[in-house]
């Protein structure tokens, strides 16, 4: 199929490439130029694993495009994938997605008959919002006709991107007619049955299940994204809010959380304890849909309760830190990760930088060290006054605390002797709870996890 893409980013990209991969033509298009020509030029703009061999292996089946004049009117499916962010107050800003749904309604023509899919995370009711604007812009050029609009909602996690896409625990559409339906089971059969040739890089996982694709109404698929993100977001703080308890009580949350998941009913996965979720969604999806209930009067006091506990574990650090350290004013204190999660350089809502300032804002010299991340962080945050460190092993050097924001494979087995020696006090905050605890502690270095109650 011909498969036109608004929005070249995260999901954008990585849908997009996976659908040429998978043999549709597919054109990407986005406003910013500068990422098209570096596509263009065989660059990667996101890091991604999988990404450049899957681009790479579909060249012939996809085209870059930075210009609305370039929009091949008969394609048969438009995917729109721009950003919605937060308006600040949790209401969602959707100016891009309805900038795009004009530009469509602009360029349809008497014969198109494309099915126009919202893969971004809208509020419900946005799939009418497109169909509106697109047939009130066709009317104008006097062609009245009924265009589909679907809501495809997307669940993949960064770093893993390519993975979700090509390995889906569900396609959730959310249609209005047969056609509509078709056309997304046309486009997703390869993935439904799963009869595409793995690639290298992002092998098919033993005893894989095949994906079930579920179809609604466009407003339950809607509702879909934000319940599974709340649900997610919800979980994390469970468990740590457990941790919390665990601490004082003297259990250790690792334990607990194994116990627990164990149950099927409940399930092991997103149980791990630590500085809470952070990055480009979680944030702004609990906050949406709160606005959301808000604006039926409707109180949704978990997802509320669950974004207070997160927080709370960000400041919970400095506190650790306050009680181990006493006075925080011309500490030095290393900061081990950066990006909101391991394998990404994505700096949205990240934990470090809430962090960072708090120990800023206490007198604290802060160093920093990240794989990836510390360019993101030099340019985006260039009012942070903080040192960046040239490996993991030198950010120890002269601390007097160091904490583990990003679980980093590299961070994860560090030769802690040699590293205690250039410490000035021997403390490292496991923020993650996933370092060897022992072997810091034969080192001579004290050892703060989240919700062990040592
Ligand atoms: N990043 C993630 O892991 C996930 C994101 N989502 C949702 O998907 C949507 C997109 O998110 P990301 O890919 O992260 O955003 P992003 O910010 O990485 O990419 C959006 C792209 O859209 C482009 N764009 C904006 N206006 C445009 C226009 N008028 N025409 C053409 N291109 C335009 C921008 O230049 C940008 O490159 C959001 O609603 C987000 O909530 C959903 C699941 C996962
Ligand atoms: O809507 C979205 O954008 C996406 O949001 C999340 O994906 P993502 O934010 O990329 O990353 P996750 O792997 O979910 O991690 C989110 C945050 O939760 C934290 N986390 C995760 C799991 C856990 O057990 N504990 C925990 O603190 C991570 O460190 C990270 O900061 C969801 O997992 C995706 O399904 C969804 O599509």
């Amino acid at each position: 199929m011909r498969v036109l893409i608004v929005g070249s980013g995260y999901v954008g990209l990585t849908t997009g490439s996976a659908l040429a991969y998978l043999g549709h033509q597919v054109t990407l298009l986005d406003i910013n130029e500068e990422r098209i020509m570096r596509l263009k030029d065989g660059e990667i703009p996101i890091h991604e694993r999988g990404l450049a061999e899957v681009i790479g292996e579909s060249r012939q089946n996809i085209e870059f495009i930075a210009r609305w004049e370039e929009f091949d009117s008969s394609v048969d499916i438009v995917i729109v994938a721009v950003g919605t962010p937060n308006k600040g107050n949790g209401d969602v800003d959707l100016t891009y997605v309805e900038v795009v749904a004009k530009a469509i309604g602009e360029r349809l023509t008497a014969d198109s008959d494309p099915v126009v899919i919202n893969k971004s995370t809208v509020p419900i009711g946005s799939a009418r919002r497109v169909k509106t604007i697109i047939e009130q812009e066709m009317k104008k050029r006097d062609i009245h006709k009924q265009i589909d609009v679907a809501s495809n909602p997307e669940f993949l996690r960064e770093g893993e991107a390519l993975f979700d896409t090509f390995y889906p625990d569900r396609i959730v559409i959310g249609v209005e007619s047969d056609k509509a339906k078709n056309r997304l089971i046309n486009l997703y059969q390869p993935l439904l049955e799963q009869t595409f040739t793995p690639p290298v890089s992002v092998r098919r996982p033993e005893g894989l299940t095949l994906p079930h694709m579920i179809t609604t109404s466009p407003t339950s698929a809607e509702l879909i994204k934000y319940a599974a993100n709340s649900f997610l977001a919800m979980k994390i703080s469970f468990i740590n809010e457990f941790a919390g308890l665990a601490e004082l009580v003297g259990a250790d949350i690792n334990e607990v959380a194994k116990g627990i998941g164990q149950d099927k009913r409940i399930g092991s996965r997103f149980l791990n304890a630590g500085i809470g979720w952070g990055g480009s969604c979680f944030g702004k999806d609990t906050a949406a849909i709160m606005y959301t209930a808000n604006q039926y009067n409707f109180e949704m006091p978990l997802v509320q309760a669950a974004i207070k506990t997160n927080y709370k574990q960000r400041e919970s650090i400095i506190r650790k830190l306050q009680s181990e350290l006493k006075v925080l004013r011309g500490s030095t204190i290393g900061i081990l990760g950066l990006a909101f999660k391991p394998n990404t350089d994505d700096l949205r809502d990240a934990p470090s930088l809430d962090i960072i300032r708090g120990l800023l804002e206490l007198g604290a010299n802060v160093k920093v060290y990240d794989p990836i991340a510390m360019a993101n962080c030099k340019r985006l945050y260039p009012d942070l006054i903080i040192s960046y460190a040239s490996s993991s092993e030198e950010l120890f050097e002269d601390c007097h605390a160091v904490v583990l924001i990003t679980e980093w494979e590299e961070f994860l087995h560090l030769p802690y002797s040699r590293i205690a020696e250039r410490m000035r006090t021997k403390l490292i905050v496991d923020g993650r709870n996933v370092l060897d605890k022992e072997g810091i502690v034969r080192a001579g270095i004290t050892y703060k996890g989240i919700g062990r109650g040592e």
